[in-house]
């Protein structure tokens, strides 16, 4: 027995005079040739030939390598790396990408690059086809037959040689969305496995995709979107998705266009500025487009485009003014284009010499502005010619003209039902309806293809009108900032002042995601109201530095400035803090920005060092000690005007707060609200803090404290400061400060001290029970105490208590207006003390919440006798107890008969619904 393993013959190696003559022969192959038009720019084929090809960027969602590190993100190393990752089996790439981004280019650039030997040279042949050719090859074949069609170098023989080392082959195929027969995922049955057996060429290329035919062979496929590639469903395939030019290959981009630098830099920050957020400015041929009309403007001193629409309408006039048609077959052509454009929108991109007759082209059919808006591929003398439209953009915007110049078409429909019809199959149609309703937008044109039609011009603002006023009308927030958009487009400042004063209020709310271009348009919108008092953007997740730009000058002329549960980048801040400084806004909400943090904050506040803020909400900012510093040296300025700090919700901490303080004891802070709740405080700040409301210089009126660690020791503290004359503190809320009765003796000291100005407390959710309660209630009863509103929540309390709480109120002496005792379980017998305390004329109360205190029916006699005598009270609360609908009756009576309740909240109780019906005889109880 031999011991040696017997060895499979290498297939036989093909005669490298032939891949010689391949890559001579691919060095002039192109997927598209066609003429250069101001519209669709270079041919990929020139681009790459003249090495003016800009590398690409690629969405980076690429996998990472089996060493953790992440793949390379320019498009060509990608493509490289992908194409050459594991040699033994199949790879199949898709790179998915819009119109005119560069797929093509990409394809034509490897192919040369590997002709050229510079690369892929793992790769023995190169096979490109453009799938629009193959969709002339109706009869089946067999795939070297296939080849030869394309690729009549070979001989049959040759290729049958070359096709036996798959690896070494690279198929390339463009344009899927050309190809006018589906690919499916076919049943293997039905596949081909053999070069020599014959089938539809679809399934052709689906047995290479799937492995079955050549197996091993790499095949790279270009497509606009994944919408037809259910065909792959089976295969591993790897995606990439180009994204087009990042801001430095546009700029080098531009600057390889311009000769001048100068011009090269006016022209890109302008196509930054002014088109950046239409999101085209990543795609070459819309580069290519704003080169070559700002590149004229330059030099004729001509106004630049200002909207998408004028980019369009002045580089189509300039077409049409350098072949110089007279005026009838202008508007001719540009009639059968948006009819065929119109056409082809339903039906396939890749169009026929019938399709052209029956759009009434034929006559342009040699004319070189045919070629302007369309690519001819094959002898336009040929029936086999076919075309397509250079970009589905220039097809909508040809659609659009079509509308204003022939209200015959398509019926005479509205402009609703035509965006209707077209909607999911058009993204700029309604931009370009817009631009064009206006007069000087569409000017350069008229004077070329003729006027358009008032009708529809006069229609087109009517409809954005009312379907503007509708949006705001049924609050239906993301939709008004889409027709902004339009009225962006239309550029006239009369129809947004005719929107604003018919719909004023919601002009200044959006609630929804912005997008770069929202902001311009809302910007554009504000401002040709003069701007809005108040300004609200709630929920947008994602401002960045580009966004607040644009509205810098909406958000100028704002007095109230509210961007809620936003998500703003630094630059964002920095953008806000230039808004602020010296500016006239008095407001600034930016309450839930969870990502502002340290930075962010460091940045805003620069620009409240000379600025007319008076009230600054911060909570729930991602604050941290770290801030502090720099909001206390504002707070210390001569020129601050802040009054209303809120820093909920921020981890602040003793550390940030005693940082704080520096700034509350300057003399020239006039801040009278903070509130810091829940800041991760503890009583060791509360003595810097208590200091500097003792100054002689505080103006500080409201402290709220809820949510911290203030701790009995930490009150001592601040009852020190109530104490002292020179506090001006009213009101102080210390809700769950983990406070006990050991701290009310010193607050029952304060609130009969003199100096103590204090008329709101609240001491809720405080363990303080009747021990601490009474204490309180002791310098209640005296006329020199000047508590007004009392607050004691859930705090251990029982009957004890309320009876004291009713003296007090009886007692004549108390000017306590407002008592929140809920959630004490007191029952009907503890609640009899402050029944009979209402029906007392000495009670003042106006507002009595007894919320959840085991109250029943058996309460009823006293409170009617104490709702009957009462003359002072207006709300009062007794949701969350255990009244029935035996109640209701007389309580509903009672609450009719007085005349002085304004509101009886009786939520949540054990009522039936067959009480309802009475309920609802009385507007003043919630139920
Ligand atoms: N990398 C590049 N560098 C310079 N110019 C480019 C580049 N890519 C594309 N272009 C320019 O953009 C034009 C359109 O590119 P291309 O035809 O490759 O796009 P595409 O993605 O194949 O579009 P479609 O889906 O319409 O076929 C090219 O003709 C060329 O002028």
């Amino acid at each position: 027995m031999s011991t040696t393993r017997e060895e499979a013959p290498s297939p036989p190696r093909p005669d490298s005079n032939l891949n010689a003559l391949h890559k001579e022969v691919m060095m002039t192959y192109c997927f598209e040739s066609r003429h250069q038009s101001a519209l669709c720019g270079q041919s990929p084929e020139e681009v790459v030939l003249t090495n003016q090809y800009i590398p690409l960027s690629i969405a980076e969602n690429m996998e990472m390598e089996g060493d953790g590190t992440r793949s390379p993100n320019t498009l060509e190393d990608t493509l490289r790396t992908v194409l050459l990752r594991n040699r033994d089996q199949a790879r199949v790439v898709m790179m998915l990408g819009p119109a005119g981004v560069g797929k093509t280019t990409t394809m034509q650039k490897m192919l040369l690059d590997w002709a050229g030997r510079e690369e892929l040279e793992e790769f023995d042949f190169i096979f490109p086809f453009a799938f629009r050719d193959l969709t002339l090859l109706e009869q089946e074949m067999s795939l070297e037959d296939f080849i030869l069609v394309q690729h009549g170098h070979f001989t049959s023989e040759s290729l049958a040689v070359i096709l036996q080392s798959p690896q070494s082959l690279l198929f390339m195929f463009d344009g899927l969305e050309q190809y006018q027969y589906r690919l499916e995922s076919t049943s293997h049955s039905a596949l081909c496995t053999k070069p020599n057996q014959s089938a539809p060429v679809s399934v052709l290329i689906t047995s290479l995709v799937q492995g079955e035919l050549l197996k091993g062979a790499s095949i790279l496929i270009t497509a606009r979107s994944t919408a037809s590639l259910s065909f792959l469903s089976d295969i591993e395939c790897n995606h990439v998705q180009i994204l087009g030019f990042s801001p430095p290959q546009r700029k080098a981009y531009f600057d390889q266009v311009f000769t001048d630098p100068k011009n090269a830099e006016q022209a890109f920050q302008y196509t930054e500025q002014k088109m950046g957020f239409y999101g085209l400015c990543g795609n070459p041929v819309f580069c290519w487009i704003m080169c070559f009309l700002l590149k004229e403007t330059l030099e004729t001193g001509d106004d630049l485009p200002e909207t998408l629409t004028q980019v369009y309408v002045q580089t189509s006039a300039s077409i049409f003014r350098a072949h110089n048609l007279e005026e009838g077959r202008a508007r001719d052509l540009v009639l059968g284009l948006g009819k065929m454009a119109t056409y082809s929108l339903g039906n396939s991109q890749l169009l026929s010499q019938k399709d052209l007759a029956d759009s009434g082209l034929q006559q342009f059919l040699m004319s070189p502005l045919l070629s302007a808006f369309l690519f001819l591929y094959g002898d336009p003398a040929s029936d086999n010619c076919m075309f397509s439209f250079i970009s589905p953009i220039v097809q909508e915007f040809l659609i659009a003209l079509l509308y204003y110049l022939d209200i015959t078409w398509s019926g005479g429909e509205s402009v609703e039902v035509l965006l209707g019809k077209l909607e999911g199959s058009v993204k700029f149609l309604d931009v370009f309806l817009s631009g064009l309703s206006d007069a000087a937008q569409r000017k350069p044109l008229e004077g070329i293809v003729g006027e358009f039609s008032k009708d529809r011009t006069e229609g087109l603002r009517e409809w954005l009108k009312n379907t503007t006023v509708q949006s705001l009308q049924f609050l239906s927030y993301k939709r008004p900032l889409s027709y902004y958009r339009l009225l962006h487009q239309s550029q006239n400042p009369a129809l947004v002042k005719e929107i604003s004063d018919s719909q004023a209020a919601g002009l200044g709310r959006y609630y929804s995601e912005l997008s770069a271009w929202d902001s311009a348009a809302l910007n554009y919108v504000v401002m040709c109201c003069g701007g809005r008092d108040e300004l609200h953007l709630h929920s947008s997740l994602n401002i960045t530095g580009e966004m607040t730009l644009h509205l810098i000058p909406a958000f100028r002329l704002s007095r109230k400035l509210a961007l809620l549960q936003c998500t703003l980048s630094t630059a964002s801040y920095v953008h806000l803090a230039s808004v602020i400084h010296k500016g006239r806004t008095v407001e600034l909400d930016l309450s839930y920005n969870r990502a502002m943090g340290d930075s962010g904050a460091k940045a805003l506040f620069e620009g409240l060092r000379d600025c007319s803020l008076q009230i600054l909400r911060l909570p729930v900012c991602g604050l941290r000690a770290a801030c502090c510093e720099d909001l206390a040296s504002v707070l210390a300025l001569p020129s601050t005007q802040l009054h209303v700090l809120d820093l909920r919700s921020n981890e602040l901490q003793d550390e940030g707060l005693i940082q704080l303080c520096r700034g509350l004891r300057s003399p020239h802070c006039k801040l009278q609200e903070l509130r810091l709740q829940d800041s991760g405080l503890t009583h060791l700040s509360m003595e810097v803090l208590s200091q500097a409301i003792s100054d002689d210089s505080s103006t500080l009126a409201t402290l709220v404290l809820d949510g911290n660690e203030v701790s009995d020791l930490g009150m001592d503290w601040l009852t020190r400061a109530l104490r002292s004359s020179k506090t001006s503190l009213q009101h102080l809320s210390a809700f769950d400060c983990n406070l006990t009765d050991a701290c009310c003796e010193g607050l029952a000291v304060a609130l009969l001290s003199e100096g103590c100005s204090l008329t709101e407390l609240d001491l809720s959710l405080n363990d303080l029970g009747d021990s601490g309660v009474l204490q309180l209630c002791e310098p209640l009863k005296f006329q020199g105490c000047s508590l007004e509103k009392l607050r004691l929540v859930n705090c251990q309390l029982s009957e004890a208590t309320f009876r004291e709480l009713g003296a007090v109120l009886r007692s004549g002496n108390s000017r306590l207006t407002a008592l929140d005792v809920g959630l004490n379980k007191v029952g009907n017998t503890g609640a009899k003390y402050l029944w009979q305390a209402l029906a007392d004329n000495h009670c003042q109360l106006e507002h009595l919440d007894m919320e959840m205190i085991n109250l029943t029916d058996g309460s009823l006699e006293d409170i009617s006798a104490a709702l009957k005598a009462n003359t002072s009270l207006k709300t009062l609360v007794l949701k969350n107890n255990i009244l029935t609908d035996a109640s209701v009756p007389s309580l509903v009576q009672l609450i009719n008969d007085s005349r002085t309740i304004q509101k009886i909240n009786l939520q949540y109780n054990d009522f039936t619904e067959d009480v309802f019906e009475i309920f609802e005889t009385c507007g003043r109880v919630k139920y």
